[in-house]
């Protein structure tokens, strides 16, 4: 996958060189280059930002830059690439959201500051790429440079190769629309705390079973909205035995 970030703070992604995603930089499982927006100001002050229409507090980040770096960056004899855009006002970023990008050959990242990016970059670059604005949560970051970092790791990890136990994947929270079941390792006893018996009993049926009646009270509990989303059909019969 190749993954090309535009940002006017690029240090920002000095983790990436880290860990599992650098390990996957590092074996070309993932082509990434992250790119300063200022490279396409032409002004001594290297200007990215003007003050808004209509009036309102803070700046808006001004269309030319950003026009040309999606030129330079999605040019219109290769493939264009999927142009996400972090933002206050975007989709939920989810698992299933994370599936569907880690299908995509060439990502393309613009972060935004200030109070975002003039509307007309995304207008002019959805004429000639798929473009999705993404929302974490319902809350208000700086920019769209920590979303990235999150969305990215998401991703990363469902490429092949790059989780060691690719069975992690399968039985992770999120994967089945239920929350995790709690985890325990050694000792058996801490501090006064047993592990559940269940766990060392070496019934391997016994333990899923348990596992499974542990994330649905979990996700009962903690996330009603997603026990109300699944699918009937995905609750077996003994998920609802009194
Ligand atoms: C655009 O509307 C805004 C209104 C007030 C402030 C800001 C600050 N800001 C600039 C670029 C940017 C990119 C993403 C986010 C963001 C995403 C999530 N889930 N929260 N916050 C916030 C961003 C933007």
């Amino acid at each position: 996958m190749r993954v090309d970030i535009v940002s006017i703070f690029p240090e920002y992604f000095a983790p990436l060189d880290l860990s599992l995603i650098g390990k996957a930089r590092a074996n070309g499982t993932l082509r990434l280059v992250v790119h300063d927006l200022r490279s396409w100001t032409h002004d001594v002050h290297r200007t990215v930002d003007d003050t808004p229409y209509g009036g309102g507090p803070g700046m808006v980040m001004r269309p030319e830059p950003w026009g040309e770096a999606l030129d330079a960056l999605a040019p219109p004899e290769l493939t264009p690439p999927r142009l996400l855009v972090p933002s206050p006002a975007g989709v939920p970023f989810t698992q299933a959201l994370a599936y569907e990008l880690a299908a995509e050959p060439h990502l393309l990242f613009a972060c935004g500051r200030y109070e975002g990016i003039d509307q007309r970059v995304l207008d002019h670059a959805a004429t000639r790429m798929p473009v999705t604005e993404v929302s974490l949560g319902d809350y208000v970051l700086f920019g769209g440079e920590v979303a990235v970092l999150v969305i990215l790791e998401a991703v990363t990890r469902l490429l092949p190769g790059v989780l060691g136990n690719a069975g992690s994947l399968e039985e992770e929270s999120h994967a089945h629309g239920l929350l995790e079941a709690p985890m325990y390792t050694k000792p058996a006893t801490w501090r006064g705390l047993d592990v559940p018996d269940v766990l060392r009993s070496g019934d391997h049926g016994r333990i899923a079973r348990w596992r499974r009646d542990q994330a649905l009270t979990r996700t009962g509990q903690r996330r009603p909205d997603l026990l109300a989303a699944l699918d009937p059909q995905s609750l077996d019969k003994r998920d609802v035995t009194a």
